[in-house]
């Protein structure tokens, strides 16, 4: 296994622990009053691993500006690098803070007879074993512990429909071998997708380098994500590769060309959620700069998410603000094209006057951990009540206490248990270092938005 250069604090930032915690629990920092600062964020995981994806595939050098530093991109530089592509730091020419941009040149010929390691990352697990095939030799592919009960099947039959010899152990998920031969015939699939949107774009993604190129169609029952899919295809489309989609869930990409391409890399809208819903939470008042005017991005949706529960929401010269309400009210959403969000809206949902349902989320089961399930419990666990649907989350408000509150070393699990923090005296987090997936920094942006400081390093890129 690579060893990441992101691990979880040793010692929380706030010196101590509260009863409740166990040695070393992070205490969540309480908001002392209304929060009002600017949070500059890091780059989008979906579209850094996706663009390193295709600079990998492309016919030339790529130079990626501002992109996510953290253990998922970190895992999918490691792979590609580990089949023969280089991918190296270079200082940016304007400094965004939060790290060098990466050069990518294509390999002459992609190599396996290596090992990858995911870690987390779905977006490593799902994009890369089809890029693997690509390569010459054999490619193990494994993940962390946790992750290797994540959904591979569904990729697994795809690949060998097209002509991609895998070698498995049956059990449709982590670890198994792509035998490539340095070239997949590809052709038309039939997949299930509903247990994740990443089976298609990790199909779209690398069908543009298959001999026949790829026609994917969907035959599940319900489909979530689609923004991340309209993201590959809008991404595939800045590289010339045009994806046609004939009817509802088939999408067909010709062997083309990937044309190479500098990109800049915006900012991660879902890892916006969080420090959005502590304006909200607080009653105070979160900015974000950067913003996209037009985006793929699902963490857009907030601007129309957290109006639902009573917050307002301002967008002008590139920043994104979000003001709280005097009281939160619940909300029924349907949030199947944005799963993601769940985490940091059940954890608002549970702070507010009245009761909030959240469906269209079975999938989500599938994610870090059984994110159902994991809400359910560690909201329970501070005294609220929570129903456990087939599809989503019923989230009745009930005076909260503090405790400990589990990560399942899932990103947005740690960051959920910290918005409750905010406003309930005595969380304690079980693995903040869980943050380190995509977003390295959280503790200590979280106690600059607390400070309602700016870093003048991260103010707004002009
Ligand atoms: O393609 C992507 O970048 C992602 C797709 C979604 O996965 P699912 O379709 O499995 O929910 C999303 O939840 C995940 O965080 C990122
Ligand atoms: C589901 C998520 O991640 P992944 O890319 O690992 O699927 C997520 O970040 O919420």
């Amino acid at each position: 296994m690579l060893e990441s250069q992101y691990s979880a604090p040793e010692f929380d930032i706030y010196g101590v622990n509260r009863p409740g915690g166990e040695p070393g629990d992070w205490p969540a920092p309480v908001a002392s009053a209304p929060i009002r600062a600017t949070v500059p964020l890091p780059g989008s995981k979906s579209l850094t691993n996706r663009e390193l994806i295709i600079a990998a595939l492309a016919n030339g050098p790529t130079l990626l500006r501002a992109p996510l530093h953290s253990q998922d991109s970190d895992n999918m530089v490691a792979a590609l690098r580990a089949l023969g592509v280089s991918i190296t730091e270079v200082a940016p020419a304007t400094e965004g803070g939060f790290g060098n941009d990466l050069k990518i040149v294509p390999a002459e010929e992609l190599l396996g007879s290596t090992t990858v390691d995911c870690g987390q990352a779905g977006t490593v697990m799902r994009f890369l074993p089809p890029v693997a095939a690509l390569a010459l030799g054999p490619t193990t592919i494994d993940a962390d512990a946790s992750a290797r009960r994540r959904p591979m099947n569904t990729l697994i039959q795809a690949l060998r429909a097209l002509g991609v010899d895998i070698n498995d152990d049956a059990r449709g998920t982590l670890p198994f071998t792509v035998h490539g031969t340095g070239e997949v015939r590809g052709g038309r699939i039939e997949i299930d997708a509903s247990s994740s949107s990443q089976f298609v774009s990790a199909l779209l993604l690398a069908g543009s380098a298959f001999t026949e190129g790829v026609h994917v169609v969907h035959t599940g029952e319900r489909l979530p994500s689609i923004p991340h899919i309209d993201m590959t295809i809008r991404v595939l489309a800045e590289h010339g590769v045009e994806v046609t989609s004939p009817a509802t869930g088939e999408w067909i990409v010709a062997p083309q060309t990937i044309r190479a391409q500098d990109v800049t890399i915006e900012p991660d809208l879902s890892n916006a959620a969080p420090f959005l819903v502590a304006a909200v939470a607080t009653g105070g008042t979160v900015s974000v700069p950067n913003w996209p005017a037009e985006t793929t991005q699902v963490g857009a949706h907030l601007a129309e998410l957290l109006p639902q529960f009573g917050a307002t929401v301002t967008y002008a010269d590139g920043v994104l603000t979000v003001t709280g309400p005097d009281t939160i009210v619940g909300a029924d959403i349907d949030l199947t094209t944005g799963g993601e969000l769940a985490p940091p809206l059940a954890a608002l949902a549970a702070l507010a006057s009245t009761p909030t349902t959240l469906t269209g989320i079975g999938h989500i089961r599938h994610h870090e951990t059984d994110r159902l399930a994991a809400l359910r419990t560690e909201i329970e666990r501070l005294g609220g009540q929570v129903e456990e649907l087939e599809d989503g989350l019923r989230i009745t408000p009930q005076p909260l206490h503090g405790g400990q509150w589990l990560s399942y070393e899932d990103h947005r699990m740690s960051t959920a248990g910290a918005i409750i923090g905010l406003v309930t005296p005595g969380v304690e987090i079980e693995n903040i270092g869980a943050t380190a997936k995509t977003m390295p920094d959280f503790p200590q942006m979280w106690a600059r938005m607390l400070a309602g400081t700016v870093d003048p390093t991260r103010a707004v890129q002009a």
